[in-house]
């Protein structure tokens, strides 16, 4: 039986860096962020959805959405963002589940899934174990602003529309802690790969 493992976090809190080690060494990694976008193209049953709630002004270059703008819009109104959620999320969590069935009947020991908002969302019951990377809010606000480029509101907007990262904490199985350097956080990874016998 393949382990399925939750890697989750907060925004710019590491997961990407993290899930990008995994990578490295061979791993299958279903990431949401990525699904969120592949579900919201044109033509897709979310996109019509979000069109006819959001208006035209939200499709942008090639009729792609503006994501710039709908990330305006979601991030400073909680009932806009409940609305963006309804709509998106259902289609994630299908194609996401689809994604894992492949990677098992393909044979795989370990499916990682890296999902931004999966206490949120109270996802727990996709997976088995979480893992946590974790940052303190001065590190996640300054990595926020450096990596986006944006304004300390822009980036305040952003981390205020998720669950503090103190608060994720008693819910994951284990913690890493990315407030130090990436070789740190990679040596904290090694060793659960090896306390949970992760195989690829
Ligand atoms: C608002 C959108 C268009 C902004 O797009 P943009 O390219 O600027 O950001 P991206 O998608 O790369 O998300 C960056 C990070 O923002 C955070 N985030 C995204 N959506 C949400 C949300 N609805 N609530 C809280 N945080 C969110 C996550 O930490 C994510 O890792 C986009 O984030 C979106 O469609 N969000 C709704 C879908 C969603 O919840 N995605 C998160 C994983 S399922
Ligand atoms: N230990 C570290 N030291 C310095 N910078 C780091 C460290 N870990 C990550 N970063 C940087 O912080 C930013 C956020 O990291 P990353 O993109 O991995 O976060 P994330 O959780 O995947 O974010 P999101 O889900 O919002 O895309 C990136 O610019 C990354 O290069």
């Amino acid at each position: 039986m393949a382990q399925i493992i939750g890697i989750t976090g907060g925004i710019a809190s590491g997961k990407s860096t993290v899930t990008g080690m995994l990578r490295n060494r061979g791993y299958a990694i279903i990431d949401a962020d990525i699904v969120a976008r592949e579900v919201v193209e044109p033509g897709e049953e979310a996109y019509n959805l979000i069109v006819n709630h959001f208006g035209r002004k939200i499709i942008g270059e090639n009729s792609f959405l503006d994501r710039q703008l709908l990330g305006e819009i979601i991030f400073n109104d909680q009932k806009e963002r409940e609305v963006l959620n309804s709509i998106v999320h259902p289609a994630v969590r299908l194609r996401m589940n689809d994604k894992k069935d492949m990677y098992i009947s393909e044979g795989r020991n370990t499916v990682i899934f890296d999902i931004p908002l999966l206490f949120e969302s109270k996802l727990q019951y996709l997976v088995e174990k979480t893992i946590l990377v974790y940052v303190n809010a001065e590190t996640q606000l300054q990595r926020l602003m450096k990596r986006n480029e944006f304004s300390e509101q822009e980036a305040v907007a952003r981390i205020r529309s998720q669950m503090p990262l103190d608060d994720k904490r008693p819910l994951a199985d284990i913690i890493i802690n990315n407030n130090g350097t990436v070789g740190e956080t990679e040596e904290q990874l090694e060793k659960i790969i090896i306390n949970w016998n992760l195989s690829v």
